[in-house]
C-alpha cells in the first residue's frame, strides 16, 4: 500500500550558506554548536517517517523542537534545504509551483492555532472559501458548507461572523473549513492550545469522533503529551529537529527511547495508557486457565474490573492466540506505582 506520506532524509537549516552544510562534518554538530560556528540553525534535521492512510500521526516536541517547521515543509510552504517528500506517492519537493497549488487545494488541509478565519465573512462563506477559490459554483459550494457545518456541530451559526463565536467556535469553523475540500489529509498545528482546558478536551474528543467518521489521514502537531497519548495512532518525538522517538502511545510509555523522553512521560498514568502487552506473564504451573479472555491491546486500566472480579488470571489474547495472562496483583503493580510519589 502506498503511503499516505512518505519523509525522507529532510532537513531544512535557516541562515546563510545553509545548503553547504549537509554532507559535510559541520552536519553533525549540535544546533547550539552549528549555530555558534557558522550561524546557520537546524530547523529540521534528517528526518524520516512514513505515515499510513488513515493513520492519526502526531508530532510532538517542546518549543523550538521544529514542529512548525516540519509540517510547513510537508506541502512545501517552506522549501527543504534537502530530502524528499511524497503525498499519497506524488513528490512534492519536484512538484511544479502549479502542481502545488493544486496539492493544497484538494489534498491536504491546514488547521491552524490562529483560526485564520475571515472576519468579514459569515460561518458559512468561511467553511465555503476553499471551494469558492476552486470555482465551484455559489449554490453547490453553500449546500457542500451547510453539511460540514452541521457535522461540526455548528448548526444555527451559520450566519454569525468569527467575532461572534468563542474560540472553540470558532476553531470549529477551522475545521469544517479544513474538511469542507474533502482533503486526502488534515495538517494540525497546535489547533487547540490557545484554548481553555475544557474546550481543549471537546475538540480533541471532535477530532476523534471525525477521525472515526470520515477516516481521514491526519498529522496533528502539539506540545502536550496527553493530548498526543489521546490522538496518535503513533507519536513522533522531535528534539532540536531530529527524531527522538517514533512509536505508538504505549511503546514511547512503556520504552521511553532515553531521559529526554523518560522525563516526558514520567507523570503519565501509565494504567491508562499502557496495554496488556506490557504487564502480562508466562502462567504459573498449577495456575487456572478458566479466566476470561482479553486482547493484548486492551488498556490496562480496562481489564482492572475484569481481574478483579476473577479468581483465575485474565488470558490475554493474541488473535486466537494466549500470549499471557495478568492478574489482579499484576495490574495493581502497575496502578499503585503511579501513586507513589
Ligand atoms: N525563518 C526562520 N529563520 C531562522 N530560524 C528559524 C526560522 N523558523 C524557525 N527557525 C528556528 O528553527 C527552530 C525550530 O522552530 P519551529 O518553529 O519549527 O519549532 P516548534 O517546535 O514549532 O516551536 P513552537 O512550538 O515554539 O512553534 C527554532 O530554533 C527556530 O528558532
Amino acid at each position: 500500500m502506498t503511503a499516505a506520506l512518505s519523509v525522507d532524509s529532510l532537513w531544512k537549516i535557516f541562515g546563510p550558506r545553509s545548503d553547504k552544510i549537509i554532507g559535510t562534518p559541520d552536519a553533525a554538530l549540535s544546533r547550539a554548536d552549528l549555530k555558534a560556528k557558522t550561524g546557520n540553525v537546524v530547523g529540521v534535521k534528517d528526518v524520516s517517517f512514513e505515515v499510513a492512510p488513515g493513520e492519526v500521526f502526531v508530532v510532538m516536541g517542546l518549543s523550538g523542537s521544529g514542529k512548525s517547521t516540519l509540517v510547513r515543509l510537508l506541502t512545501r510552504l517552506i522549501e527543504p534545504t534537502s530530502g524528499t517528500i511524497s503525498l499519497n506517492g506524488v513528490d512534492i519537493t519536484s512538484a511544479s509551483a502549479a502542481q502545488l497549488r493544486d496539492v493544497r487545494r484538494t489534498q491536504v488541509s491546514m488547521v491552524f492555532q490562529h483560526f485564520g478565519l475571515l472576519p468579514h465573512r459569515q460561518v458559512i462563506d468561511n467553511v465555503a472559501y476553499g471551494l469558492e477559490v476552486r470555482g465551484i459554483p455559489k449554490k453547490e459550494r453553500r449546500a457542500k458548507a451547510a453539511e460540514i457545518v452541521d457535522l461540526v456541530g455548528l448548526q444555527g451559526y451559520e450566519m454569525s461572523y468569527p467575532d461572534q463565536l468563542s474560540g472553540g467556535m470558532q476553531q470549529r469553523v477551522g475545521l469544517a473549513r479544513a474538511l469542507a475540500g474533502d482533503p486526502e489529509m488534515l495538517l494540525f498545528d497546535e489547533p487547540f492550545s490557545a484554548l481553555d482546558p475544557l474546550i481543549r478536551r471537546d475538540m480533541q474528543n471532535e477530532v476523534i469522533r471525525l477521525h472515526r467518521e470520515l477516516g481521514k489521514t491526519m498529522v496533528f502537531i502539539t506540545h502536550d503529551l496527553a493530548e498526543a497519548l489521546k490522538l496518535g495512532d503513533r507519536i513522533m518525538i522531535l528534539r532540536d529537529g531530529a527524531i527522538v522517538q517514533i512509536g505508538t502511545p504505549d511503546e514511547v510509555v512503556a520504552q521511553p527511547a532515553d531521559d529526554y523522553v523518560k522525563d516526558f512521560v514520567s507523570e503519565v498514568p501509565k494504567a491508562h495508557v499502557l496495554t496488556l502487552k506490557w504487564v502480562m506473564r508466562e502462567p504459573r504451573p498449577g495456575e487456572s486457565m478458566d479466566g476470561p479472555a482479553l486482547p493484548v491491546t486492551t488498556i490496562v486500566r480496562h481489564a482492572a474490573r475484569a481481574a478483579i472480579a476473577s479468581d483465575a488470571p485474565i488470558r490475554v489474547m493474541d488473535g486466537d492466540t494466549m500470549v499471557g495472562v495478568v492478574d489482579e496483583e499484576d495490574i495493581m503493580r502497575v496502578v499503585v506505582a503511579e501513586e507513589e510519589p
